[in-house]
């Protein structure tokens, strides 16, 4: 893939996965295992989405795997390539090319457009824009008549809808999205869902998402569970009735934040 995308025939079933990675953070009394011997397959063309007891690591596995954060054992892969061992340079070239990154911030530019927003990375990266495909994940957006707005005349959820199509813009191998309707109410929080979803159904597009809510978590094709920095078990075709009682089976407070 010379422009990062979109991704061939023979490109690897498997987006990205972590072979028995483990992370810990501080030393002695407060050392803490944030990850222990976990191993990952995401699949790609999938939507999947990470739940867990608060603190049980899912943030970390994250980071972890896009690159964002360093593994004290155990490789991490996306598609062909190994993300543990890249020196700097490689990780920015790899995180900026064959990963897109949404947040529960919408990080978007104030004084920049919508349109703008969305193809400041590859500006950045100078890469010339695929018309074609920008025309698609904007219709699937369907903020076309928003385009000139600046986020300040957005709703969260359509700044939300901008940061995903951002992250859609350059046909990342896989993107991560942290608690992505976090900061949105249910109707804007199902507006990204909804996108999120169909960028992986009609785009073929790898989507992993962190989430405490159950219902954002049924609109995935799988539900990875996290205890303890474990993985602990795996829901295929969720409803949110069933990651709920799930999750009550954690039996911790806190575990629906
Ligand atoms: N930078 C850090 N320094 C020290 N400890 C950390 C750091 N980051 C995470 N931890 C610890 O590692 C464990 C896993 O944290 P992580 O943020 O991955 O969990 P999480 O499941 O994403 O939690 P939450 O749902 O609350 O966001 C926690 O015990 C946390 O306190």
């Amino acid at each position: 893939m010379t422009n990062g995308g979109p991704p061939g025939p023979a490109a690897p079933a498997t987006a990205a996965r972590a072979d028995r990675i483990s992370k810990a953070y501080g030393r002695g009394d407060a050392r803490v295992v944030a990850l222990d011997e976990v191993s990952v397959s995401l699949e790609r063309g999938h939507f999947t989405a990470v739940m867990g007891p608060s603190g049980s690591g899912k943030s970390t596995l994250m980071h972890c795997m896009a690159g964002l954060d360093s593994v004290d054992s155990g490789r991490v892969f996306v598609a062909d390539v190994e993300v543990t061992g890249l020196d700097d340079k490689r990780l920015t070239r790899l995180r900026r090319d064959r990963i897109g990154f949404v947040f529960q911030a919408f990080n978007l530019v104030p004084t920049l457009t919508a349109l703008e927003n969305i193809t400041l990375p590859l500006d950045i990266a100078g890469r010339a824009v695929d018309r074609a495909w920008l025309d698609t994940v904007i219709d699937t957006i369907g903020l076309r008549q928003r385009l000139g707005h600046r986020p300040s005349e957005l709703s969260g959820g359509q700044q939300q809808r901008v940061a995903c199509a951002r992250a859609l813009a350059s046909r990342p191998e896989i993107i991560f999205a942290d608690e992505p309707t976090g900061n949105l109410d249910s109707r804007s929080g199902a507006e990204v869902l909804a996108f999120l979803r169909n960028s992986v159904r009609e785009m073929g597009q790898t989507v992993v998402m962190v989430t405490h809510d159950p219902v954002a978590a049924s609109y995935a094709d799988l539900v990875l569970f996290l205890a303890d920095g474990r993985l602990v078990d795996q829901m295929p075709d969720p409803t949110a009735e069933k990651v709920l009682e799930r999750m009550k089976g954690f039996d911790l407070p806190g575990v629906i934040a």
